[in-house]
């Protein structure tokens, strides 16, 4: 049987690209939507592992599941590291991935140093707290304007130079062969049956909460 994993994310581009780069595994993906209503988790650690243990803590406790939570963001040379943490509300609590994309154009607008880095930090935890963490990291250049129709947030703005095209121009695998999620997957990926036997061995078998959805 497979071991179901809640992924604490209301983000649709990084579910597809955990659900696409973890395909094969034997693991059961389940979304936040397969089960009633929860509390908004508030993002206010000061690192990308602060709010990922936070998001997968939080979800796995109400839900009584093993949780899995992304947390990622782009960290700018010219803006001292900024967004960072902030990445999702850089243009306001409740920015769109426009209105992120543009304020970084504008900021950037008179900016010759243009390199910037995408990192991610995933925690996979269970109900009683414990949590494993992996995290990578990716180096690329901020463009002039938006480039690509692929991706979700700031794809269209990320150049690499490597593959002499932004994220945002790369199929999902593509990118996750370089990206900063990626590299945290393919950790994941290796290790996934000694993931799945730390699950079994330390999660209490308590009560769950209903689980709505068989979209595995
Ligand atoms: O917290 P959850 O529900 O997972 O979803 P979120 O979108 O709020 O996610 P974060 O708090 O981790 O914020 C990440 C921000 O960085 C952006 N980001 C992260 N990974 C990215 C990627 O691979 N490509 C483009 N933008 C990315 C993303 O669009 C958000 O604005
Ligand atoms: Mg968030």
């Amino acid at each position: 049987m497979k071991q179901i994993i809640v992924l604490a994310t209301r983000n649709k581009g990084k579910t597809r690209e955990i659900r696409e780069l973890l395909k094969g595994y034997p693991i059961d993906i389940k979304n936040l939507d397969d089960f009633g209503p929860i509390p908004e988790v508030i993002e206010d650690g000061e690192t990308f592992d602060d709010n990922a243990y936070k998001k997968a803590s939080f979800t796995a406790k109400i839900l009584g599941y093993p949780a899995m939570a992304d947390d990622s963001g782009l960290c700018v040379e010219a803006l001292d590291g900024a967004p960072g943490v902030y990445s999702a509300r850089y243009a306001g609590e409740n920015a769109t991935d426009a209105d992120n994309v543009k304020k970084m154009l504008e900021e950037l607008k008179d900016k010759d140093n243009r390199k910037a880095s995408f990192k991610c930090v995933i925690s996979i935890a269970i109900p009683t707290g414990p949590a494993l963490t992996y995290e990578g990291e990716c180096q690329g250049v901020i463009t002039k304007e938006a480039v690509g129709d692929n991706g979700f947030g700031y794809d269209p703005l990320f150049f690499y130079p490597e593959l002499n095209k932004t994220f945002a121009q790369l199929t999902i695998q593509e990118k996750g062969q370089v990206s900063h999620r990626g590299k945290a997957l393919k950790e994941i990926a290796d290790e996934m049956d000694k993931i799945i036997d730390w699950i079994d061995i330390t999660m209490p078998k308590f009560q769950r909460a209903e689980c709505k959805g068989n979209n595995s």
